[in-house]
């Protein structure tokens, strides 16, 4: 027993030591993004989870731009905000894949504080049955789209007037943690977004840019109603291990990570564990959450792997019970 006990203690401070020293060495310094005052450009900001971002957004006093396609969607959505706030919003009409249509765009709009890269389409179906055209378009909109608005707006950020800390948060979802059935393409659009965040937020970080990673499950949005039109069960199955979130909640965790300044932000007790156990090498500003990180390392990879093992249980009884009728 105190065997056992004694190397428990061991286990807990030798990480714990280790990063002590670690946080003498670099000593994170915490950082605060104001939102108050501030040019919050957010692209699919006329549905969803960036609708209720920009509400939010000026609710807290920002200067809200938002950029979608559909004039008449982007009207509406400047409509109904200004209706809740009495705030004008600035709206754009331009298709993220069409980069001289959003650089356009965000030079009218004037330098960004805190650019929110959300758009994003998906349309979920096994690789084999879904065509090509419209693998290509999740990769065009949720990627290409995303370098797009980044490569549009980064120059103005970098000459930024007001020298507070920016932001650039990127909207992945937690089929960007872990591939699920179903999202092949989408999957991969939303996974390719942390390797562009990972390696853009060490090309920024001299200009106080900060990048911020968001990582919803799903989420009740216009866009999720018409997914489920035609979703294969195993896909809902397996999603379904995370729960459904309102748009507002997700809104309200988006803005508060990027406030803070952190480079993942899970939206649910489910994300935080997905976070967790995908912590990888991703840069990490909260020596509390470090510590978290490391210590529950082994026992979250424990977790995912009874994740799995449930997941792979679903799709041979749903392909069982498929090959009897
Ligand atoms: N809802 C969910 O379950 C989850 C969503 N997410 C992610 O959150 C983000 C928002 O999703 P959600 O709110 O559900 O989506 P919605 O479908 O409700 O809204 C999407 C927004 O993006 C805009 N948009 C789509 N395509 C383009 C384009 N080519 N150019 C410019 N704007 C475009 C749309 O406007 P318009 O069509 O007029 O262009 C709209 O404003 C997406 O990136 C999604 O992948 C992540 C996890 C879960
Ligand atoms: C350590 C163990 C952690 C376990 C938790 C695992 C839960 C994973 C569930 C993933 C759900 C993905 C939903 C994507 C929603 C989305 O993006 C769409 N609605 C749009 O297509």
């Amino acid at each position: 027993m105190a065997l056992v006990l004694l190397s428990l203690l061991l286990l807990l401070l030798l990480p714990l030591s280790l990063l002590f020293l670690l946080y003498l060495i670099v000593r994170p310094k915490p950082v605060k993004i104001p939102i108050k005052n501030r040019h919050v450009f957010i692209t699919g900001g006329s549905s969803g989870i960036g609708l209720a971002l920009a509400h939010r957004a000026a609710q807290e006093g920002a200067r809200v731009s938002i950029l979608a396609r559909s004039l008449q969607k982007l009207e509406e959505a400047k409509q109904s905000i200004h209706l809740a706030t009495g705030i004008e919003v600035a709206t754009f009409s331009a298709d993220v894949r069409d980069f001289d249509a959003v650089k356009k765009a965000v030079d009218e709009a004037g330098p960004i504080d805190v650019l929110v890269v959300n758009q994003g389409v998906f349309v979920a179906q096994e690789l084999e049955n879904q065509e090509l055209d419209e693998i290509k378009f999740m990769i065009d909109v949720n990627l290409i789209g995303s370098f797009n608005m980044i490569k549009a707006a980064l120059p103005q950020m970098k000459k930024r007037p007001n020298s507070g800390p920016a932001s650039i948060a990127l909207m992945s979802s937690q089929a960007g943690q872990v591939g699920i059935y179903g999202y092949t393409a989408y999957s991969a659009s939303k996974f390719a977004l942390r390797g562009l965040a990972e390696a853009l937020q060490q090309e920024v970080i001299g200009d106080d840019i900060h990048v911020t990673l968001i990582f919803p499950p799903d989420t009740e949005t216009p866009g999720l109603e018409e997914e489920n039109k035609r979703k294969p069960q195993l896909t809902s199955i397996i999603a379904g291990s995370s729960g459904v979130m309102k748009a507002e909640e997700v809104a309200k965790k988006t803005l508060n990570g990027i406030k803070s300044g952190s480079f993942i932000v899970p939206c649910n007790f489910e994300g935080l564990l997905l976070s967790l156990a995908t912590s990888g090498l991703s840069p990490q500003r909260s020596v509390l959450m470090a510590f978290v990180e490391v210590v529950t390392a082994g026992l979250l990879r424990l977790a995912g792997l009874c994740f799995q093992w449930n997941w792979y249980g679903s799709i041979q009884s749903w392909h069982a019970q498929n090959k009897r009728t």
